[in-house]
């Protein structure tokens, strides 16, 4: 599976611009590199604008999952749509949409841990279900959203029902940048699984965000990684054989004492 991550600056709170900017690149993209899959940012339709959510979030995940889905189907490729401000039953989530590509909602998730540092606990609601795995195009995969990178506990699920990429959407700050790139390595080398991420660049309220978006195989080796101040599109194709391979040389999942293991 062939793999484009946007990493992108995001006009603030000014969805339908960052609509047009990704459908340009997508349609761009396409052509340059013939990806089966994309990935986007989180809140890449506001940025953290999360003073005026209330009026510039999506409804029920409208208009970004149709306008997803239409990218979807137009250019014949699958959209993990990163993440968006999401309204639903009067509260306002940070959520995930994928679509495939033929136009199919196959997964959706609400951002489990809500990071204090930036301020959403006070504006957003955290999702009350763990991330589960979904597959494309026959590939098993995940997806979580940033402050969850520190969580193992939710990623290990993942991998634990075959995951064999986990993808991190995320805007990730430039003061904690280190912690960034350590936990997408460990995260890798405990799971055994590919770990892509996509975080965007540029600045908001005062906050420089680290690009470095990275693609990490199930060893712990770094193989693409995006600069810290730039826009970039990231692609690779991944070895899902690699996967495989790593868990036989390192049977960690077999080595596991489950029942020793006490998590709350
Ligand atoms: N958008 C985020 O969740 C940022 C997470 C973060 O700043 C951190 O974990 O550090």
């Amino acid at each position: 599976m062939k793999f484009s991550m946007y990493q992108m600056d995001i006009h603030p709170g000014d969805p339908e611009a960052n609509r047009q900017k990704v459908a340009a690149w997508v349609e761009a993209e396409v052509k340059r590199n013939n990806p089966d899959t994309i990935v986007l940012p989180e809140m890449w339709t506001t940025a953290y604008t999360l003073s005026e959510l209330d009026g510039i979030a999506d409804d029920e995940r409208e208009p970004t999952e149709s306008f997803l889905k239409e990218l979807a189907i137009k250019h014949n490729v699958n959209m993990i749509g990163g993440s968006v401000a999401n309204k639903m039953n009067g509260k306002v989530y940070n959520t995930a949409l994928v679509i495939d590509r033929k136009g199919n909602l196959v997964y959706h998730y609400d951002k489990v841990h809500l990071v204090p540092m930036l301020d959403e606990p006070a504006y957003l609601s955290g999702g009350e279900s763990p991330a589960e795995v979904f597959e494309l195009d026959g590939v098993k995969l995940g997806v979580v959203i940033c402050y969850d990178l520190r969580f193992p506990e939710l990623i290990r699920w993942l991998a634990l029902e075959g995951a064999q990429a986990l993808v991190i959407v995320a805007e990730w700050p430039l003061a904690r940048v280190d912690h960034w790139r350590t936990l997408q390595r460990a995260r890798a080398i405990e799971n055994q699984m590919y770990v892509l991420t996509c975080n965007r660049i540029g600045a908001y309220d005062g906050v420089e965000f680290a690009g470095t978006s990275m693609v990490t195989d199930p060893w712990g080796d770094v193989l693409v990684e995006g600069s810290q101040g730039k826009e970039e599109t990231l692609s690779i194709s991944l070895d899902l054989e690699k996967v495989k391979q790593v868990r036989e040389d390192v049977p960690i999942f077999t080595s596991r004492v489950p029942d020793l293991y006490r998590y709350s």
